[in-house]
């Protein structure tokens, strides 16, 4: 029979080997046949433990308030990287005189570069601040960049407005799914995260019908930037009244306040789950020593490369975002309306709405399944059918006749019945891509133990950023100099590293607690091991629903009996 107790024991083990020793090196294989042996028969109806009891609780209002809430940082990051492109085009000659290649480039890619360096610094903060004042700073630079790009009569002022953006974007785009997953039940985390993706895919998809239905208005850019105002200015008042999540609280040893939030935001907390689960959360997370942030950061540093759990965690959330980045999505999302004039299509804004919205709308299909699937088998499914269409893109590219030179195509022809089945395509990698891959890397925080969260979900967001610059400011290069065929079958090829990556590499840790995932990650990447305790906690959290709701039918049933 398993109990949580059960593994409770391979958790303590798991820290005296791993982090309280110092033994960093020493990495623990006897944890992952200990943790096997642990989850082997499946447990009885009464095995439900306290983590259980809280954990399977459906989200309460509060977690799903809170979880909207978190996610407009989400629709901020898409919205702003979605309007550029139409924005671009519309500035037309605002600043003096039209635009130069370079200078669309850098007004482009400084809100990358801002966040690029705000999500490398802002892992410490959060968990020196927490993750609701860094979040509330972000809206200020939210804001602030947005008023200085509507204010904008030159080049300069627009670039640096988007840099200070690019803070913002960053910074947010580090904490929403952090604060999410610490806040969300385990048999919700995966839905709740992807939320927030909803919210970038969502901002994007509405960015660019703005941007479309803004294009010929004089100065419409400006609205369009002028928007984007609103959404940071309600979630900085919103957070005002609003608590930091309850496992950044225990870290910094604020127990009355973490109790208090518990209490608000499980379904079915009474006070001795609340304690338990406190318990459980200290046992689990011992926080970083370090008598100055300084050397608390140092200390970080150390414990994510030293204790191998760790390392293995950073290793995972980095190779998520660099295949997220690498296979090349960004640049249909950034160019695809290039891409579409380029091979003869007339209204290339609208076909361009076709990929924000296959996106967007896949990724509310991945909202309903990605719990139930497991992230594993969803990138396992994703990625194969992203090479699949890319190879197919290189293919088809090779039978239009089209040259990109200077930054601009030139098409022999005019668009041909190869055109369209590129688009056919293309349409079919976004929805291969946004059904997996687009959203799985969000998941990182769930890698990290909560004394490196931060960090780790720090290096891992800024491997993201990383990823999107070299990708959008390398495309046009890669067009020019290896031609579409030869572009498309690179990212063709690094798709298939990447699925050899993850077969072996990641495991399944849909349904697990954020305590459980570092046992899983002990002592290797216990892909088979995980995949049995994701199955059996997945019926557990079944077996549990459907004793919920036969004992309120039988009160119900009771209560009738009662009043005849
Ligand atoms: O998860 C998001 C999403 O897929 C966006 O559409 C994409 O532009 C971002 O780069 C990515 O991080």
């Amino acid at each position: 029979m398993l109990l949580d107790t059960d593994l409770e024991s391979p958790m303590k083990a798991l820290r005296v080997n791993e982090v309280t020793s110092g033994d960093y090196g020493s990495d623990s294989d006897s944890m992952a046949a200990r943790l096997g042996a642990s989850i082997d028969p499946l447990p009885d109806e009464d095995s439900t433990s306290t983590m259980m009891a809280l954990e399977d609780e459906r989200p309460s209002l509060m977690v799903i308030f809170l979880t909207f809430l978190a996610s407009i940082s989400g629709f901020m990051f898409g919205y702003d990287t979605g309007y550029i492109s139409s924005a671009l085009v519309s500035i037309g000659d605002s600043f003096g005189a039209e635009l130069t290649y370079s200078e669309e480039q850098l007004i482009t890619a400084a809100t990358s570069l801002g966040a690029f360096i705000t999500a490398v610094i802002s892992g410490i903060i959060v968990d020196y601040f927490g993750r609701k004042p860094v979040l509330m700073v972000s809206n200020i630079l939210f804001v602030v960049g947005s008023i200085i790009q509507c204010a904008a009569h030159g080049v300069w002022p627009m670039i640096v407005g988007r840099f200070i953006m690019g803070f913002g974007v960053g910074t947010g785009s580090l904490i929403a799914p952090l604060y999410i997953a610490e806040l969300a039940p385990s048999s919700f985390r995966g839905r709740l995260v992807v939320l927030n993706c909803l919210g970038i895919t969502g901002g994007q998809l509405i960015a660019y019908g703005i941007g479309a239905g803004l294009d010929s208005v004089h100065n419409g850019w400006r609205i369009v930037v002028g928007l984007s105002i609103i959404p940071p200015a309600v979630q900085f008042v919103s957070f005002l009244f609003l608590p930091d999540t309850p496992r950044f609280l225990i870290m910094k040893n604020d127990i009355d306040k973490a109790e208090k939030v518990i209490t608000r935001i499980y379904n079915g907390a009474t006070p001795e789950l609340v304690h338990e689960k406190i318990r459980e959360i200290q046992e689990a997370n011992a926080g970083i020593r370090g008598d100055s942030v300084l050397q608390r950061y140092w200390n970080s540093v150390l414990e994510i490369h030293r204790v191998p759990s760790n390392f293995r965690a950073l290793f995972l959330a980095c190779s998520l975002q660099a295949i997220q980045q690498f296979t090349g999505f960004n640049s249909l999302m950034y160019f695809s309306a290039t891409i579409f004039k380029a091979i003869g299509f007339n209204n290339s804004t609208a076909v361009s709405l076709i990929v924000a919205g296959t996106n967007f709308f896949v990724t509310i299909l991945a909202f309903f399944v990605i719990d139930k699937v497991g992230r594993r088998r969803m990138l396992m499914l994703s990625l194969p059918f992203m090479m699949l269409f890319l190879a197919l893109c290189a293919i088809a590219f090779h039978f239009v006749d089209i040259k990109f030179e200077n930054h601009a195509a030139k098409l022999n022809g005019s668009v041909s019945s190869w055109g369209i089945v590129i688009i056919v395509f293309m349409i079919c990698f976004v929805a291969s891509y946004a059904i997996g891959i687009g959203n799985v890397p969000w998941q990182q925080s769930e890698l990290f133990p909560q004394s490196v969260r931060g960090l780790g979900a720090s290096y891992a967001t800024a491997t993201n950023w990383v990823g999107s610059l070299v990708i959008s400011s390398t495309f046009f290069t890669m067009l020019e100099n290896i031609t579409p065929t030869g572009t498309f079958a690179l990212f063709a090829s690094l798709t298939a590293v990447s699925i050899v990556l993850i077969y072996f590499c990641y495991p399944e840790l849909s349904n697990l607690s954020l305590e459980e995932v570092q046992m899983v990650l002990t002592g290797g990447f216990n892909i088979k091991t995980s995949e049995k305790l994701a199955k059996k906690r997945k019926r557990q959290h079944e077996l549990h629903r459907e004793r919920m709701s036969k004992k309120a039918e039988e009160l119900i049933e009771d209560e009738h009996f009662d009043s005849i």
